[in-house]
């Protein structure tokens, strides 16, 4: 037994001296390799410098072995390439896995980039992701070349042909945005029967998206339908993808062994098929009933642009027939998400500040009355409404960092070299927080978009960055302000908004190409009567019964 013990003792003391040796050997083995990596870092270094022929590279932290910076970046990039900012520059660089990355901040540093060097940075990254999307040929996520400058002036043209491009189109789209405000106000009130609350969420994804099928394609659907519902929903894991700073292009490495960026990975392949095949479906029956002298909405204009009149570029280069459905696609998804993730902020503002909403109706009030229902020439006489929404797109930030972009060939800027082909964020967040730019950026104030007459400053609110600039800007910007002012005016001109008491409301988001606001609800009631809304819709739906 002693024995035992002893000899128990003396093996547990001898793994003891071993586990010691084992810990000295494996310290020693820790210093020699953590010497290893800074020879081999060093030496990778100087390789860089030798190439870029002695010029500076942006300065940024260290980056560690594997993942690089991805650790600093956190769960808000924009708010931690701020605080970078601050340290190391408007320029900086980073490691994020594999891939460098240049983070551009501030106003200047961006429009340097993107305007004044437009071609040097108008290309994407050659991520695995991007070309997931519209079936590898995503305008929005494909690089830059003689067939995406074709593609962009086919799509922009035709998008400003449905919406903004004379009053007659304007006048077209407002129809759909009031036909869908009378559903989402009558559901709204529906939902809020007997003083309840409920999360508005899905209903304004639904009445958002349903404005877009109907110029998209002249469909709308139920809001209680699943399929349409299930598609929808699936905005969020898109942009959580694609969105600058996700892990799953910078460390391919993980996509080898099962863990959750795999899933995540997996889960984005198949909701980009499933919203592939829902708009190869509406393609495929509008090719089979297409007419040239009757172009009925934007996909038969495309039908008509790629399929009959086989556009071309300056090189002579053409768009296959398939780019009407990844054309389709990128509009009606570019749209929906973003557009519904503004009038969810906007929600939100409301309910937290009610007597900035008390304003809003005020204004919408006075100039369009109680027996009209507010239009889109009302909008020069509205401008607290105006200075609302561009206060909310300001304050919000929502698509904080702009798609990413990279460099189309080797480049200068603010005197750093930059490789041919390195990625690029841009931080719009930045501009729209800037303390040397606006007074106090944390606060919400509409006003400070109001000059001393009261009317809108138009200079101030072109400072706002959410689109972008430059060649990549968003081709929807018109489109988006005018459904936003359309649906923001009559709803207020309709309803009051109310936060539920028993919550408690915050400002905070979940991270992806959009933020989005966390779970809320409200109570909505109806100001007074629906008529004269009512008797608009009426008129449009017997106008449309006669074509
Ligand atoms: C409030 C609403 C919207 C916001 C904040 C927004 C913002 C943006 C941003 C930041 C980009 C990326 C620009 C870059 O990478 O530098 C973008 C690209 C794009 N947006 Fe929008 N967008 C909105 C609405 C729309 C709408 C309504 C449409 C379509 C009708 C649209 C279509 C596109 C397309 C096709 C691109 C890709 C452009 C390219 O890569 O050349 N967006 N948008």
């Amino acid at each position: 037994m002693t024995f035992n013990k002893t000899c128990a003792l003396g093996r547990a003391l001898e793994q003891g001296a071993m586990l010691e040796r084992g810990a000295l050997v494996t310290g020693h083995l820790q210093l020699v390799l953590a010497a290893a990596v800074s020879v081999l870092l060093g030496w990778r270094w100087l390789q860089r410098q030798a190439r870029a022929g002695g010029r500076r590279s942006p300065p940024g932290p260290f980056p560690w072995p594997l993942i690089g910076n991805a650790a600093q970046v956190g769960w808000a990039p924009h708010l931690s390439f701020s605080r970078m900012a601050e340290r190391y520059g408007s320029v900086f660089r980073l490691k994020l896995g594999s891939r460098t990355v240049v983070v551009l901040n501030g106003e200047e540093a961006i429009r340097q980039a993107l305007v004044r060097k437009g071609a040097d940075f108008s290309g994407r990254p050659d991520f695995a992701s991007f070309g997931v999307v519209s079936g590898g040929r995503s305008l929005a996520f494909r690089s830059h070349g003689d067939l995406w400058r074709l593609h962009r002036k086919v799509a922009h043209s035709t998008v400003r042909a449905f919406s903004t491009s004379n009053l007659r189109t304007k006048k077209a789209f407002e129809q759909h945005v009031l036909c869908e405000m009378w559903q989402l106000i009558g559901i709204f009130l529906q939902r809020s029967r007997a003083g309840a609350y409920f999360d508005p969420w899905m209903n304004v994804v639904v009445a958002v998206a349903n404005v877009m099928c109907a110029v998209c394609f002249g469909k709308r659907y139920r809001h209680d339908d699943q399929e349409f519902r299930a598609l929808l929903s699936k905005n969020d894991r898109f942009g959580q993808t694609v969105g600058a700073g996700s892990l799953v292009d910078i460390m391919p490495w993980l996509q080898h062994f099962p863990n959750p960026i795999r899933s995540v990975y997996r889960d984005f392949k198949q909701l980009n098929r499933d919203f592939y095949l829902f708009i190869q479906e509406k393609v495929h029956r509008h090719r089979q009933l297409f007419r040239p002298e009757r172009v009925r909405d934007m996909m038969d204009a495309f039908i008509l642009a790629i399929d009959h009149q086989e556009v071309t570029g300056d090189t002579g280069l053409k768009l296959s027939p398939d780019y009407v459905e990844s054309t389709v696609g990128d509009i009606f998804g570019a749209s929906q998400d973003t557009l519904s993730t503004a009038l969810h902020w906007v929600t939100l503002y409301l309910v937290s500040w009610p007597e900035v909403q008390r304003k809003v109706q005020q204004e919408v009030d006075r100039v369009v009355g109680r027996q009209c229902i507010p239009t889109i020439e009302d909008q020069p006489r509205m401008p607290y409404l105006m200075a609302f929404l561009h206060e909310a797109m300001r304050f919000s930030s929502f698509v904080s960092l702009t798609i990413p972009h990279a460099t189309t060939r080797d480049t200068l800027l603010n005197g750093y070299h930059i490789d041919k082909g390195t990625v690029v964020f841009v931080n719009q967040w930045s501009v729209n927080h800037d303390p040397h730019k606006w007074t106090r950026p944390e606060l919400f104030n509409p006003e400070r978009f109001l000059s001393e007459d009261g009317s809108f400053n138009k200079d101030l609110g072109s400072r706002v960055m959410i689109f972008s600039v430059g060649r990549r800007r968003c081709i929807g910007d018109e489109l988006a302000k005018m459904q936003l002012f359309l649906s923001v005016s009559l709803l207020m001109h309709q309803c009051t908004l109310t936060a539920n008491p028993s919550e408690r409301l915050t400002l905070d988001f979940t991270y992806g190409l959009s933020l989005k606001p966390k779970t809320f609800t409200i109570n909505v009631t109806l100001r007074d009567s629906m008529e004269p809304l009512q008797a608009a819709v009426q008129r449009i739906q017997e106008a449309e019964a006669k074509q």
